[in-house]
């Protein structure tokens, strides 16, 4: 047994608004609160903890946050919200139906591409052939970025069925998810509970009890939730709520290009260092970007919808705060 002043380790694995579960070096879970400001985690957070004083319950709290590889977030005019910290990598979960946002799977990339953490997308519902193939036809610039051979494509684009060859799936994924720690985002309907249930058979019902104490009596606060793959641990998959609305105020306009692979390539080759890529002359990103009419598929180049969502997002990002 601990004492009170014994800090353990921990890892973040569950975070309901401010409580957070976690999980011990030898798997046991508790929940936890943070001490102050300062010791807020989120879920992937190596924490130092306490448990609680004899007699006063088995609540512990959180003293320290050890210092993050990442942080995985997206902030708008009001608030930050932060999905997970230490990532290795950020699945897109994506399907033929309902039709995706591109310029939400823009913000995901670049949100991911700023903190360093590897971009996966993956397009469900491939048994729905036409709104597949559609949409299988607008992620072609995506499939294809960085290069024509499959080695040097900039993302990895997976089509899956879950629900009619979830097997196949899987086989296809376990390789691509082994030892790392991988956050799966998505938005609704899209097959993120089928995935998660794949990967993690009883899924839900593992956490169902801990998530039920958390929630009892109070109004019910979306969760992210870390599950283990494995037995042994290393295979970790992070369940968190909420793909809308993907703010990126926590980024300058100027940072947007780089995070943009398909136009960092082309960004040396501009007439001025500090070129925005939007107005100015001697412009090496624009001298390759496609018009909306041409044939989009160019490896090389700069979609014209990257382009328009780029000029979008530098606007957004440029403007003062409202609030
Ligand atoms: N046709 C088809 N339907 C699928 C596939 N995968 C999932 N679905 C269906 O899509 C619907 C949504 O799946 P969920 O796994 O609940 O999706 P989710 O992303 O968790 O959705 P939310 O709970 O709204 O966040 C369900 O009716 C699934 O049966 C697939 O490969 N093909
Ligand atoms: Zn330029």
């Amino acid at each position: 047994m601990s004492t009170r002043s014994e800090l353990n380790q921990g890892l973040v694995v569950g975070s309901h608004g401010r409580h957070c579960v976690v999980e011990t070096p030898d798997g046991e879970r508790r929940i936890c609160h943070p001490r102050g400001k300062k010791s807020q985690a989120v879920v992937g957070d190596h924490v130092l903890w306490l448990p609680a004083l004899p007699g006063q319950g088995d609540e512990g709290t959180i003293e320290k946050v050890q210092t993050r590889r990442n942080l995985f977030y997206r902030q708008d005019e009001i608030r930050t919200k932060s999905f997970a910290a230490n990532l290795d990598q950020v699945l897109i979960l994506l399907a033929a139906e309902p039709v995706f946002s591109e310029s939400q799977l823009v913000r995901a990339l670049i949100a991911a591409e700023a903190e360093h953490i590897k971009p996966i997308i993956a397009l469900n519902k491939s048994d729905l052939v036409e709104p597949f193939a559609r949409a299988w036809e607008r992620l072609w610039p995506y499939r294809h970025m960085g290069g024509e051979s499959n080695t040097e494509h900039h993302y990895r684009v997976l089509p899956m069925s879950l629900t009619e060859s979830g097997s196949v799936d899987h086989q296809a994924l376990m390789p691509i998810l082994a030892g790392k720690t991988t956050l799966v985002l998505g938005p609704s309907g899209v097959g993120k509970s089928t995935l998660v249930n794949l990967l993690v058979p009883g899924a839900y019902a593992q956490t169902g009890e801990i998530s039920q104490a958390l929630n009892s009596g109070k109004h019910t606060t979306t969760t992210t939730t870390l599950y283990w793959i494995d037995k042994e641990r290393t295979t970790a998959l992070i369940d968190s709520p909420g793909f809308q609305e993907f703010g990126l105020r926590h980024l300058a306009p100027t940072d947007l290009a780089r995070c943009m692979p398909d136009i960092a390539a082309h960004a040396g080759n501009c007439r001025f260092y500090n070129c925005t890529h939007l107005h100015e002359p001697g412009c090496g990103v624009r001298e390759r970007v496609l018009d909306a009419g041409e044939d989009q598929k160019q490896a090389d180049a700069i979609s014209a919808n990257r382009y328009r969502i780029y000029g979008e997002l530098f606007e957004e990002l440029s403007a003062p705060p409202k609030y």
